[in-house]
């Protein structure tokens, strides 16, 4: 049982550089590349090297150290100021996972703190391990949450990864579902492959044979039978931004889960650490949804599906509004029914920029 626990870490910091296992290519190849260069990591996460909400913003941080390291060494005392255009192409990189910009931020506000006469690395390196760290111990703390929610036998489906790999270690999602099997609470859990990118067939079924968890790939399309035929009690996922009302944007296809579960009765639950909560933006309206390539569409594995020049369309997100979500699972408790009012609960202090932190980069 202790397996469960010694789970996948997608980001490593060592010998001065960042380390990441390339998502791309799993789960028939594990490898690992190392970057000493901010821009190429803002290519890995453009690229989907590493890919998650919460991994994206911790190897943020670790981009933002390499990018410090660079400034000193080409401009010395100036180098907060040379810092600026790689920290603006990191936050480039994806549009609509909040925690990397917000990673960036508090990134930010330790260089305000430092002399411009020393290398900012030392400090700096010691932040971002400390958001590594907070990363780990959150997603631990939600998933004794969400599994305190669900019931002996649980039947559950998931979406997209949401897990180690999607994090800086155990998951979200997939932590709640980690922590369900370790309770004795899981009966089975099937797994959406989410198309186009496939992060259910390659990673989170992956995850979960590696941990002897009892699942079912399926293709996205059956999601609304399994609901119809059979029992099923939680649709569980991650998120990528959370909006001060609850509003959630998820992996493209969440809202037409959320939809059939709430025609079927199947409950929501929404899994995301508060640095997911955008709380500068209203609703789920305001949250920018990412475009990816459309060859992910018309492509498999670099083999065209479609016919050439067809016409596609590649949403990497959707929102799902509060209204079809049953549970907010973060480090800070959980809270039901979601609402603007209910999610003021969450709220650790008030953020004094009233853009989106997205627009500030
Ligand atoms: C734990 S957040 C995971 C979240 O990120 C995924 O998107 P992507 O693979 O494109 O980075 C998906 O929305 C997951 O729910």
């Amino acid at each position: 049982m202790t397996r469960l626990l010694q789970t996948i870490e997608p980001i490593l910091w060592r010998d001065e550089q960042l380390h990441l296992l390339d998502q791309r290519v799993l789960p028939h190849t594990e490898n690992w590349l190392a970057f000493y260069d901010s821009d190429a990591v803002a290519e890995a996460i453009k690229l989907m090297v590493v890919r998650g909400a919460p991994a994206i913003g911790v190897t943020a941080a670790y981009g933002v150290v390499l990018a410090a390291r660079e400034a000193w060494f080409s401009a010395g005392e100036n180098w907060q100021e040379a810092l600026i255009p790689a920290l603006k192409r990191l936050a480039a990189s994806r549009p609509t996972a909040v925690n990397l910009f917000w990673a960036i931020e508090r990134m930010q506000q330790t260089c305000n703190t430092l002399s411009k006469y020393e290398s900012p690395e030392p400090a700096l390196l010691e932040q971002a391990k400390r958001i590594h760290q907070e990363d780990v111990k959150a997603n631990r703390t939600m998933g004794q949450y969400g599994a305190d929610l669900l019931d002996n036998d649980s039947i559950v489906l998931t979406h997209c990864n949401a897990g180690a790999l999607a994090t800086a270690g155990f998951g979200t999602a997939l932590g709640v579902i980690r922590q369900g099997f370790i309770d004795g609470k899981i009966e089975h859990v099937y797994v959406d492959e989410t198309r186009p990118w496939l992060q259910g067939s390659r990673l989170t079924a992956w995850e979960l044979m590696q941990e002897g968890i009892p699942m079912t790939l399926q293709a996205d399309v059956a999601a609304g039978a399994l609901m119809a035929g059979g029992r099923l009690d939680w649709v569980i996922v991650g998120a990528d931004r959370i909006a001060s009302n609850g509003d959630t944007a998820n992996k493209i296809g969440t809202y037409s889960l959320a939809v059939l579960a709430k025609y079927h009765g199947v409950k929501v639950m929404v899994v995301a650490p508060t640095t997911t909560i955008d709380w500068s933006i209203e609703n789920g309206s305001q949250i920018p949804i990412e475009q990816r390539a459309h060859s992910e569409v018309s492509e498999i594995e670099g083999h065209a599906i479609a016919p050439a020049k067809v016409h596609v369309s590649n949403p990497a997100f959707d929102v799902t509004p509060a209204a079809l979500i049953d549970a907010i699972v973060t480090e800070e408790g959980v809270v039901s029914s979601p609402s603007k009012e209910k999610m003021q609960q969450l709220k650790k202090e008030e953020k004094n920029d009233t853009n989106s932190i997205s627009d500030r980069m």
